[in-house]
């Protein structure tokens, strides 16, 4: 079994006028499924299509069109639950929440408010090498997107797009147990690439696949551990909810703001108001966009056009078994099995593209060694020119060609990086291109000791100074080097110099 060993999240402090405060913050994460086809119609989910253009019936709210649930998507969310050690519940329901807007033709949007399909889970959030956290995860439930309003195109209009209207949304919904900005944008980060190794969710915040709903309050120091013990979150501050956030940066912004307007009101002696905000990232700040509603305002029941969802645990037990390798276990497993560090086995199994590339060269190679290549050359190489894992130039049949020349002694690291460079720039075999280009290291002594006769024998004065002060060494080291193009073993040259100098 894998030591996953995991603190309690660390609560940030805050120093008010009057009193230090701490932060407590829970979030709603709506992840979009990567599904071709709406939650309860066929129509498409392709992002940046034609406003309108993707609108079934149903969708529209035509009259008498009635809801047929995406198999598929039901999977997505089970698959989720797994990934996130979820209780997945047999039976669930779907429920209506009212309320008006234009880019909701149907007045309502169908969620699962009373039996949602996932219970309990929870995420390790990796903080830094060693520290991860744990965040407990209270619900998922699928829902449905809404439209979108745009108000920008004409000064006095409003236009409304119902390509996503209908879009499966799963809102996979946090405890009150992240306790400080950088604890939330890691806990996202972690969240996204759970989801993204799963395929339920491409997790791209740019296109609003993945976006939050930010819920932050306040509380003196020990309010927090009364709630734990308890469960009462009278014992917690008042929350505000921050909506939509699609960036890990404003996340973090958003929170200290909030958390500092919050004190100021509490400080004067005011009190909080639960209501839900909004982000300005240009002014930095966030605003009041309604007071909260209560469940109540949105007249929940349950949607009399859909039966209760239900599924058999064999279905489930055939999805868990399906079920990839988790960040969490492959981390643990290239740390174990490669004998990278923490931190390497992060960067690489930071998605699986990476992971599976590091893999490939890593057998048959050394595994730190490999991680070293794939890190700083090969991704800092990538960088360079904007490209992704997919599309590097050098496959990792050839990265691995290029190391075992590195371990047999054939080249030196110096030259394998010039080596590196040809694969990248002109492709080709690397064990020929060494062949080919004379590239190989001079490890045949005889040669080595004859270039360093040579040096000797034409730098009289340099070898008297050498021979008082044994530092000195390393210039001829330096010199052979440069006599055979960096190509000579640079253990053998320090060797051979060292005896021809007396040392
Ligand atoms: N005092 C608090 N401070 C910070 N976060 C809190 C506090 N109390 C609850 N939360 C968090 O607020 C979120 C509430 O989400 P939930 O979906 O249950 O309800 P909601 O926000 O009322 O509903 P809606 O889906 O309509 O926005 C959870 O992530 C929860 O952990
Ligand atoms: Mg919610
Ligand atoms: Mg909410």
């Amino acid at each position: 079994m894998l030591d996953l060993s995991y603190e309690t999240p660390k609560p940030k402090v805050i120093a008010g006028a009057k009193h230090d405060w701490e932060l407590v913050i829970g979030l709603e994460v709506h992840a979009q499924v990567a599904s071709k086809a709406k939650l309860f119609s066929g129509a498409s989910t392709k992002f940046g299509a034609e406003p309108n253009s993707n609108v079934a019936f149903v969708d529209a709210a035509m009259p008498g069109m009635l809801p047929v649930i995406n198999e598929f998507c039901v999977e997505q969310a089970v698959r989720t639950g797994l990934g996130l050690k979820a209780q997945i519940n047999l039976k669930s329901a779907f429920d209506r929440k009212n309320y008006f807007y234009p880019d909701l033709p149907q007045g309502y949007q169908i969620s699962q408010l009373y039996h949602p399909i996932v219970g309990e889970g929870e995420v390790l959030v990796d903080m830094e090498p060693g520290i991860a956290r744990l965040v407990r995860i209270e619900r998922i439930h699928i829902e449905q997107d809404a439209g979108k309003s745009i108000h920008d195109m004409d000064p006095n209009m409003s236009f409304v797009d119902l390509n996503r209207t209908g879009v499966a949304l799963m809102e996979i919904v946090s405890r009150p147990d992240i306790r400080g900005p950088e604890e939330a944008a890691a806990y996202v980060t972690k969240l996204r690439q759970i989801l993204r190794y799963l395929g339920t969710c491409d997790g791209n915040m740019q296109n609003g696949n993945l976006r939050a709903d930010v819920n932050v309050s306040i509380c003196l120091p020990g309010q927090y551990e009364k709630y734990q013990e308890t469960g009462d979150f009278s014992h917690l501050g008042t929350r505000c909810e921050i909506k939509n956030m699609n960036s890990m940066r404003f996340i973090q912004a958003a929170i200290d703001y909030e958390a500092r307007r919050q004190i100021a009101i509490v400080e004067a002696g005011g009190t909080v108001d639960q209501e839900t905000r909004l982000y300005d990232p240009d002014k930095g700040e966030t605003r009041s966009m309604r007071s909260k509603e209560e469940a109540h305002d949105y007249r929940y029941f349950p949607d009399p056009d859909l039966l209760p969802l239900e599924i058999e645990q064999a279905w489930v037990d055939e999805i868990a078994a399906s079920l990839p390798e988790l960040p969490d276990a492959k981390k643990a497993r290239f740390v174990t099995e490669f004998g990278l560090s923490e931190y390497d086995a992060s960067v690489l199994t930071a998605d699986t593209a990476n992971a599976s590339y590091f893999e490939e060269v890593a057998n048959g190679t050394d595994g730190k060694l490999a991680a070293n290549w794939v890190i700083n050359e090969l991704f800092g190489r990538l960088k360079k020119e904007d490209h992704s894992i997919e599309d590097s130039p050098v496959s990792p049949a050839q990265l691995a060609g290029i190391i075992k020349l590195i371990q047999k002694g054939d080249i030196s690291g110096k030259i394998a990086k010039d080596l590196f460079e040809i694969v990248y720039t002109e492709g080709g075999d690397p064990a020929r291109i060494v062949e080919d280009r004379g590239m190989k290291q001079v490890t045949d002594t005889g040669a080595i000791e004859a270039a360093v006769d040579e040096i000797i024998a034409a730098n009289p004065a340099q070898v008297e100074k050498a021979k008082a002060n044994p530092k000195l060494a390393g210039w001829f080291v330096g010199q052979v080097m440069k006599a055979t193009g960096g190509k000579a073993n640079p253990k053998a040259v320090n060797e051979i110099v060292a005896a021809k100098l007396g040392q």
